[in-house]
C-alpha cells in the first residue's frame, strides 16, 4: 500500500499526474478527479493486470472485454433497482441480527477483530440476496465456500504483485495454482449447482452441496438468479458466471468498509455519540428491525460511513487501458498501449478537493457542502464502468451499523489509544485495503 500512497503523493505535486514501470508494463497514476472523469468515461477496457482475475471470473462482467460487458451490464443494471434493493432490507436486517448475537460471545473478551464477524455477515447476505441461498457462514466461519473464496483471493492477489508469476505458461506449473484451480472448481460447481436448481425450479427450496451441508432457499425475497432466470436471455454459464462476480465484488468489498467503519467510530467516540442520538431519534426504545425508510432518515451515520470510505476506500486504486489516443485537461495526450491506475486513495485525500483537513475523520463534510467534483468522492467508481452494488452496499453498511450500534458502544482496542494523539492506521494491500492490525477494536453493551 506504501508504493499507492506515495504515487499519490507525488501526483499531487505534479498537477494531479506521475508514473511508474511495473515490470515491463508503463502506467500512469492518477490523483485528480478531473483527469479521472476524462480517463474513466472514455477509456473502458481493464487492464491486462485485472485480467489475471479472470482465471476465476471467466467472461464475468467486471473484467470482461468490453463487447461481452456491454450487453451483460444493461441487463443487470436494470436489477438494482429501488423496489428490488428495498426487498432485500428484510436481508440485510436479519442477517444484522445473527451479527448482534454473535458479537455477544465477545464482550468479556477485550479487543478482537472484527473481520471475521463482517465478513461473514456480508457473504451470507450477498449469497441470500445474489443467489437465493442461506450458506449460513456467521454460524459456521469455516464454511467451505467462504473458505474457497478467500483462498481464491488471497492467491490471485498474491500473483498480481509479482510480475514473473503473470506467465500462464510459468504459473500453471505452480502449486499455487493447482490450490487455485481446486478452489475455484469448488466455487464454480457450488454454483452451478444453484443455477440448475433455480433454473428448474424457481420457488423455494433446499439444496445439497458436494459435502452434505444443507444450504436453504431464502426466505421469500427473489434473488438477483432468481430475477435474471425469470427475465433475462442469460445462459447458465452467463448466470454462473455473474452469481461469482456478485459473490466476489459484494462481500470483501462491504465487509473492508463496514471494518474501517466500526473502527473510526471506535476512534472517534463523540461521532458515535452522535450517531448513536440519531438512531433513537429514529428507533426511540423499540428493538425493531431495521426497515427501508429508515436507512434513508439515517444521514449522519450514511455522511459517516461516506467519510470512512473517503479515507478509508476498500478498493484504493483501478485500472485502464488506453486503446486510443486521449487527449487530457492540461496538454498530456495518453497513447495506446499504456495503462492507467486512478488512485482512488489519492483522489479521497487531494487537498485540493478536501481542504487542508483532507487526512481528518470529519463526516460533517459530506452534510455541510457539495462535492468540489463529482469524481472528487469516488469509492464504488465512477463513469460507466462504476460500481453497480453501490445503493446495495451502502444499504447492506447502514443495516449492519444500525443494529450494531443500537446494541454495542465501540471502543478503541486499548484504553490509551483514545486519549494519545491518533496516528494514521497501517494499512496493508491485497487486492483490497486493509489494516494491518486486522481491525481490532472492543465492544460494551448499553443495555
Ligand atoms: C463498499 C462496498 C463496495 C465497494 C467499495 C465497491 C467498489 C467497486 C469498484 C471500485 C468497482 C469498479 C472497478 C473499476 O472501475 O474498475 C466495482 C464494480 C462492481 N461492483 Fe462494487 N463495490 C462494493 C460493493 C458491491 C456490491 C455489494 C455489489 C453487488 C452485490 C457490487 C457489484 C459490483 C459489480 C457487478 C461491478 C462491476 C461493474 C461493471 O464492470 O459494470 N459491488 N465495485
Amino acid at each position: 500500500m506504501r508504493a499507492f500512497q506515495i504515487l499519490g503523493r507525488d501526483a499531487f505535486n505534479r498537477d494531479g499526474m506521475t508514473s511508474v514501470w511495473h515490470a515491463n508494463r508503463f502506467f500512469t497514476v492518477v490523483a485528480d478527479p478531473i483527469i479521472a472523469d476524462v480517463i474513466l468515461k472514455s477509456c473502458l477496457e481493464k487492464d491486462d493486470i485485472m485480467k489475471l482475475a479472470q482465471l476465476l471470473t471467466d467472461n464475468g462482467s467486471i473484467f470482461a472485454a468490453v463487447s461481452i460487458w456491454r450487453p451483460r451490464r444493461k441487463i443487470l443494471a436494470s436489477h438494482f433497482n429501488t423496489k428490488i434493493l428495498n426487498d432485500f432490507v428484510s436481508v440485510f436486517s436479519k442477517q444484522s441480527e445473527i451479527l448482534i448475537t454473535k458479537l455477544k460471545e465477545t464482550l468479556d473478551r477485550g479487543s478482537f477483530s472484527v473481520w471475521n464477524y463482517f465478513t461473514t455477515y456480508t457473504m451470507d447476505a450477498v449469497c441470500e440476496t445474489s443467489l437465493g441461498v442461506q450458506v449460513k457462514s456467521q454460524h459456521n466461519p469455516d464454511q467451505p465456500f467462504l473458505k474457497a473464496f478467500e483462498e481464491c483471493c488471497d492467491l490471485g492477489s498474491a500473483r498480481m504483485v509479482q510480475p514473473w508469476l503473470h506467465s500462464m505458461t510459468v504459473y500453471r506449473h505452480l502449486p499455487q495454482y493447482k490450490r487455485y484451480m481446486k478452489n475455484k472448481y469448488f466455487i464454480c460447481d457450488f454454483i452451478k449447482k444453484i443455477v440448475q436448481s433455480k433454473r428448474k425450479d424457481n420457488e423455494l427450496h433446499q439444496i445439497s452441496d458436494m459435502n452434505g451441508d444443507q444450504y436453504t432457499g431464502s426466505d421469500g425475497v427473489k434473488s438477483l438468479l432468481e430475477l435474471l432466470i425469470k427475465n433475462s436471455n442469460f445462459t447458465d454459464k452467463e448466470l454462473q458466471e455473474e452469481s461469482v462476480i456478485m459473490v466476489l465484488a459484494g462481500t470483501d468489498t462491504t465487509a473492508v468498509a463496514a471494518s474501517f467503519t466500526a473502527l473510526m467510530l471506535s476512534q472517534h467516540l463523540d461521532v458515535q455519540d452522535k450517531v448513536y442520538e440519531e438512531l433513537r431519534e429514529v428507533f426511540g426504545d423499540s428493538n425493531r428491525a431495521v426497515e427501508p425508510d429508515d436507512l434513508s432518515q439515517l444521514k449522519y451515520l450514511d455522511a459517516v460511513v461516506r467519510e470512512s470510505l473517503r479515507l478509508y476506500p476498500p478498493v484504493p486504486v483501478i485500472t485502464r487501458k488506453v486503446e486510443r489516443d486521449v487527449a487530457l485537461p492540461g496538454g498530456v495526450t495518453l497513447i495506446p498501449g499504456c495503462g492507467v491506475v486512478v488512485n482512488i486513495w489519492a483522489i479521497h485525500r487531494n487537498p485540493h478537493y478536501w481542504g487542508d483537513d483532507a487526512e481528518e475523520f470529519r463526516p460533517e463534510r459530506f452534510l455541510d457542502s457539495a462535492l468540489k467534483h463529482p469524481a472528487a468522492f469516488m469509492p464504488f467508481s465512477y463513469g460507466p464502468r462504476g460500481c453497480l452494488g453501490y445503493r446495495y452496499a451502502m444499504m447492506a453498511l447502514k443495516s449492519a451499523l444500525a443494529s450494531l450500534l443500537r446494541q454495542y458502544r465501540l471502543m478503541p482496542d486499548n484504553e490509551s489509544y483514545a486519549t494519545v494523539k491518533r496516528e494514521p492506521l497501517r494499512l496493508k494491500f491485497d487486492i483490497m485495503m486493509k489494516d494491518v492490525n486486522n481491525f481490532r477494536l472492543r465492544i460494551e453493551s448499553r443495555n
